[in-house]
């Protein structure tokens, strides 16, 4: 997708410990797609192993070996990213995106929120998309023994199935109904050994922009399926025809976020606010809320409201009801 925004793009790649991150950016570095890509690595132990392993590519790399990129993240990424951006300036270092490839067992919300609340960061980069990976064979204990899995699948803006070929299709089948459950937004992918997806359905997803992904998959749980997994991570979306009342919903959010912020993964969503011609995005990583005007709507548009989230044991009841008293007056 095109976007005239200036900032880097940058996308982080997530997933379990073995997912095939490795494999899959292996496969992107040796890939004549003339993109240069700084690559940040946040391994645990050992140095340099990663790095050894991303064969032939004029990439540059920086690792970060001090801990998991979740702990020591805000102020580590905050300077590598600064590190890169001046170098960059001053002809030293060439490139155009950043990749960050996190420990498999990372929660990708810091990186995330780095990239909303650092203002340097934010005045330099834009986070394009959290892809996160998920091994076909080993997701499903995965996912029932780790929360941080889920949390991953939670944050994904695309999710990528890995070793398809070491399962059968009702296994995969399976699989894919769970990770609908836990995120029913992200539109989900197979890779081989790291090949057979389109570069272009992974890099300038534009996910975090103000061109809201929402409204390209309207459809979101619209199915209203449900399945029955145990999982504590999982989405679900709010639909209205009515408009927001700006004030109230900003009252509501301020006390959501006190109460549920730690479990509020991640938050979208494309808003009618009473009296503004735009659309209102709003974002949200935990605690951290974004709102931007959007494109103005057209004039026989249907002003819908939808916000999707995503996180751990959310009483949707709750969320509902107070969204419904956000609204100003039906359209
Ligand atoms: N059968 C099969 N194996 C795969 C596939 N993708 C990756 N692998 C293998 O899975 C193993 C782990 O892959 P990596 O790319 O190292 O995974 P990673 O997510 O970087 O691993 P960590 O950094 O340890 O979390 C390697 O042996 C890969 O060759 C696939 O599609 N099919």
């Amino acid at each position: 997708m095109l976007t005239t925004d200036p900032r880097l793009p940058v996308t982080l790649l997530t997933g379990f410990l073995g997912s095939g991150k490795t494999t899959l950016l292996n496969r992107i570095l040796k890939e004549a797609h003339g993109q240069r890509i700084a690559v940040i690595e946040n391994e645990f132990g050992e140095v340099g192993v990663d790095n050894d392993l991303l064969l032939e590519s004029e990439e540059q790399i920086v690792e970060m070996n001090n801990g998991c990129i979740c702990c020591t993240v805000r102020g580590d990424l905050t300077r590598i990213l600064g590190e890169l951006v001046a170098k960059r300036a001053n002809g030293t270092l060439h490139f155009d995106r950043v990749l960050i490839e996190t420990t498999g067992l990372a929660d990708p919300g810091p990186v995330a929120q780095t990239f909303l609340v650092e203002p340097e960061v934010a005045q330099a980069y834009r986070l394009d998309a959290i892809l996160t990976l998920v091994d076909a064979k080993h997701a499903m204990a995965q996912l029932d023994q780790h929360e941080i899995a889920q949390e991953q699948v939670g944050f994904a803006d695309r999710l990528l199935l890995t070793k398809t070929d070491l399962v059968s299709e009702a296994e995969k089948a399976a699989l894919i109904a769970r990770l609908v459950d836990i995120n029913g937004r992200a539109a989900i992918y197979e890779t081989l050994q790291g090949q057979g997806v389109d570069l272009a359905a992974l890099l300038d997803v534009n996910s975090f922009s103000l061109e809201s992904v929402l409204e390209r998959e309207p459809d979101f749980l619209a199915s209203g399926h449900h399945h029955h997994h145990n999982n504590a991570i999982s989405s679900f979306a709010f639909t209205t025809h009515g408009e927001f009342d700006p004030a109230r919903l900003d009252e509501f959010f301020g006390a959501l976020v006190q109460v549920y912020g730690e479990d509020m993964l991640r938050y979208k969503g494309l808003l009618a606010v009473t009296g503004q011609a735009h659309q209102i995005i709003l974002q949200g990583v935990h605690m951290l809320v974004a709102t931007n005007v959007g494109r103005p709507w057209a004039e026989n548009e249907a002003r819908e409201s939808r916000i999707v989230f995503i996180g751990r044991n959310l009483p949707r009841d709750i969320f509902e009801k107070g969204l419904r008293q956000c609204i100003g007056k039906p359209w």
